[in-house]
């Protein structure tokens, strides 16, 4: 039998977390067969932390991503935002996709306005969406389309439709997985500094190991579908970080290894 002791410590969220992820698993039904995806993944995660999910293709790091979004509830567990159960969407959680999705027939303004307007706030708070634009470099583009926009542009274009909602916690799932390496190093060094400005929580689904240890202050690793926690690593090293630095190497090393793979370099 559960006592009740027991039973609070183990459901009662971590004190002061941003977000909680407690003994969550969860599983697709395909043609009636159950495929698990997740398996009793608790993670806490402080306030201005920048997380990153590392772990193999599959093994259910965007569907943890949606859970906390609040796209879809958990099977068994639970995940709460500042100690509020997570039951559905909300602003204050948002998600930029690899796939910026912007509507090709509004301007860039339209586009970030979004949000907003959603809301029904829009008219009251169009400053905010200059401001938006003002912190991802966009502001002089404002009354462009989407077809004018290179893919780094866009994807700023996405991130500042997720900030115009002031978020605590974004979520990114692969944001920089279709741009080239150069544009990609440039959006890492900004993406810490909209984090280091805004002081946003941030979890981020990356399939790069370096970008993860460029980025993150903590590191996740997850095993094979159904995902587990493997490894939770944390990265005490002060930004900007140097993708040289031995120390960054080694953990990458240790990273690639969990993930059973060999690094050469
Ligand atoms: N809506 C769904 N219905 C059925 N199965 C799904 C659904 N969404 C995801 N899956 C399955 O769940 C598993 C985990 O998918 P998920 O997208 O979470 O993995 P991932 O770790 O993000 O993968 P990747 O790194 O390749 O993007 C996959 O086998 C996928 O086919």
């Amino acid at each position: 039998m559960v006592t009740a002791a027991l039973a609070e410590a183990v459901t009662h969220p971590a004190a002061g977390a941003a977000l909680d992820i407690e003994q969550v698993s969860h599983a697709f039904d395909i043609d009636g067969t159950e495929l698990p995806v997740l398996s009793d993944v608790s993670i806490s995660v402080e306030p201005g932390e920048f997380v990153a999910l590392l772990g193999p293709s599959g093994c259910g790091k965007s569907t943890l991503l949606r859970l906390v979004a609040g796209l879809d509830k958990p099977r068994a567990g639970r995940l709460r935002e500042d100690e509020s159960r997570i039951r559905s969407p909300h602003p204050s959680r948002v998600v930029v996709f690899q796939d910026p999705t912007l509507f090709p027939w509004r301007s860039v303004w339209d586009n970030v306005a979004l949000g907003l307007e959603a809301q029904g706030i829009l008219k009251s708070q169009r400053h905010r969406v200059d401001d938006a634009l003002d912190l991802v470099g966009l502001a002089s583009f404002r009354n462009a389309y989407p077809h004018q926009l290179s893919g780094g542009m866009a994807q700023r274009v996405a991130l500042a439709r997720a900030l115009v909602n002031d978020p605590k916690i974004l979520i990114l799932d692969e944001p920089l997985g279709k741009l080239d390496s150069l544009t990609r190093i440039t959006m890492q060094a900004e993406l810490v500094s909209l984090w280091q400005r805004k002081g946003f929580t941030t979890l981020l689904v990356t399939h790069d190991a370096e970008e993860a240890l460029v980025l993150a202050n903590r590191v996740i690793v997850f095993s094979d579908r159904p995902a587990r926690v493997k490894a939770d690593i944390r990265v005490d090293r002060p930004y900007p970080r140097h993708r040289g630095d031995p120390y960054l190497a080694d953990l990458r090393r240790q990273i690639l290894g969990l993930l059973g793979l060999d690094a050469t370099w």
